[in-house]
């Protein structure tokens, strides 16, 4: 496959429960070796969305391919090239690390067993603590035990779903990092996600609300064409004018962030004329700042439930 092959290109997916589309008509394209994130509120269709890429789950309609494989078709075929990990990890916590390596490489009916759990070992930094039990290791080293475990049959597409809820900053940098090792190899990474942090690593974003993929872009190009604004309030006065500007409709956030605020919205202008009469008071300073991933997912949140309604 070429390097800008595309490893994900389906139109149109629908999946429906008891009558409801709870994905409507997803149609996109993934490129190979891409980190591709998923964002929206609870219950948007995420998961959904992305079983269905991966053959994991069949669409009611809709067509596509995957790894070059119809995702309906061919789904047993793209199942077996794509690596799974879920929030909740699915190690055994009463078997050893080595014995949930070799468990997972049986599952997949994999040949060199062995020779494949002692690379996965080395990769870890867990070779020593082999005879470990799962149970006993840190929330970070169960992630990382976790992304052995799905990559041991060597997929080409790695799914994963919220991998980093629980896991403490650190262990979160070495994971992250360790994703990028993967696409640069040219793994394709699709992630879902609550956390901005964990959204600003992907190359490209998804954003998914009531089954329907309302923005596409890199993060960068998602910001710019939100056109949100970002405004820091310091000073003493600053909790009093937020409280007050809180309830001005061009005001669609008020963030406190320790000391300051931070407010946003759409409308620069009316952001900057309900500040205006604020300037000076209490010692009330402010500047302009860039919109945050939070203040974005807020925005297209509110809008999306506003053209719902
Ligand atoms: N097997 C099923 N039967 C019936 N309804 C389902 C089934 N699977 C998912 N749903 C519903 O489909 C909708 C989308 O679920 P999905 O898990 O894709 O959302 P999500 O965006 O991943 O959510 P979260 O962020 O909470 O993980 C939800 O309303 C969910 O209850």
């Amino acid at each position: 496959m070429a390097d800008d092959a595309l490893v994900i290109d389906v139109q149109g997916l629908t999946k429906r429960y008891r009558g409801r589309a709870v994905v409507d008509g997803l149609s996109m394209q993934v490129r190979r070796g891409e980190v591709f994130g998923f964002l929206g509120p609870n219950g948007s269709g995420k998961t959904t969305s992305i079983r269905m890429m991966c053959g994991l789950l069949t669409p009611d309609a809709g067509a596509g391919q995957t790894l070059g494989f119809d995702v309906v078709r061919e789904s047993a075929a793209i199942k077996r090239r794509v690596g799974y990990m879920t929030q909740r990890f699915g190690l055994y916590e009463d078997l050893s690390i080595r014995e949930n390596l070799d468990f997972i490489a049986r599952v997949y009916g994999l040949d060199r067993r062995a020779a494949r759990v002692d690379e996965a070992l080395q990769r870890l930094g867990l070779a020593t603590r082999a005879a470990q039990l799962a149970g006993s290791l840190s929330g970070g080293w169960k992630q990382r035990l976790a992304l052995a475990g799905c990559m041991i049959h060597e997929p080409q597409l790695l799914l994963l779903d919220e991998p980093t809820a629980g896991v403490d900053p650190g262990a979160r940098r070495a994971f992250w990092a360790e994703i990028h090792e993967l696409a640069s190899r040219g793994i394709t990474v699709l992630v879902s996600t609550h956390y901005m942090d964990e959204a600003e690593r992907c190359h490209r974003l998804g954003y998914i609300a009531y089954g329907r993929l309302l923005a596409l872009g890199t993060p960068e190009a998602l910001l710019a064409d939100s056109g949100l604004v970002a405004r820091v309030l310091e000073g003493p006065g600053a909790a009093q004018a937020a409280a007050a500007l809180s309830a001005v409709p061009a005001v669609e956030t008020a963030t406190r962030l320790g000391d300051q605020w931070r407010l946003s919205g759409v409308d620069a202008r009316a952001l900057d004329e309900a500040l205006a009469p604020w300037r000076g008071r209490d010692g009330l300073a402010w500047h302009t700042a860039s919109p945050s991933l939070e203040e974005l997912f807020i925005h297209l949140s509110r809008r999306s439930a506003d053209n719902m309604a």
